[in-house]
């Protein structure tokens, strides 16, 4: 029996043009200067000094840590030390008022549902766990930080990877096959069904994929009765 959701955002929840079209040009625009002016802040200087150990360069400037973000942002390259980054950056963002987070409009009232049957809800997503909070707490639908009880990022390991959905389970303390992962990825639910977890593919819009993961476009169509 299913008794925990962990669901994907970008093109699960949410529509990936909101994140490459909005979220990304906005902490892209803004990184420099603000690396620049603020690299002395505690927890920005925690996620630069992460990057100098992530690319093996303890002694790199801020102009050459810079030089590497952009490299990484070039790529969508999932960096823990980038992701830290842009979440600081987006809260400005998202306090401002200058965007809210998207979400499909099925996404909401069946988070609501399922949440009020009694499953637990959690996020895993390569954005760090505090953008997470942002997108779901500044989100279209209001803030709905109250409906999950667990966050994850890459901390806990890469999307694409088995380790990383034990490592979830462990933490969680919920045997895999009571566990049910939302990702429009087929390579993240692989990954997800080898640890032993449900799976379904979301496919959004216009996506096309071919898997052999159960696929939904919408929220509302996933049966959770249908993973025995
Ligand atoms: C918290 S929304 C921003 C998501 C993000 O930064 C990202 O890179 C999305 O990557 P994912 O692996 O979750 O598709
Ligand atoms: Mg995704």
């Amino acid at each position: 029996m299913i008794r925990a959701i962990v669901t994907d955002i970008e093109g699960t929840t949410t529509d990936i043009r909101f994140v490459h079209q909005v979220l990304f040009p906005y902490a892209r625009q803004r990184l420099a200067e603000f690396l620049r002016h603020e690299h002395e802040q505690p927890d920005v200087a925690a996620a630069l000094d992460a990057l100098r150990a992530e690319i093996d360069r303890p002694q790199a400037s801020i102009e050459a840590l810079i030089e590497q973000l952009f490299t990484y942002m070039d790529n969508d390259v999932k960096s823990t030390s980038l992701k830290v980054l842009q979440g600081i950056i987006w809260r400005t963002g998202y306090e401002n008022g200058d965007f809210r987070g998207h979400l499909y409009e099925d996404v909401a009232p069946q988070l609501q549902a399922w949440h009020e049957d009694g499953l637990k809800l959690c996020v895993y997503s390569s954005g760090s766990v505090d953008a997470q909070k942002l997108l779901f707490g500044h989100s279209d639908a209001g803030d709905l930080t109250p409906l999950f009880s667990g966050y994850f990022d890459t901390r806990v390991g890469a999307k694409r990877e088995t380790e990383s959905y034990q490592n979830i389970a462990e933490q969680l303390i919920l045997p895999p096959q009571d566990l049910l992962f939302l990702s429009d990825i087929r390579q993240e639910l692989d990954a997800a069904r080898l640890a032993g977890w449900h799976t379904c593919q979301l496919i959004r819009d216009d996506a096309d994929d071919v898997s052999d993961h159960l696929q939904v476009n919408r929220f509302d169509q996933i049966a959770l009765e249908t993973f025995l």
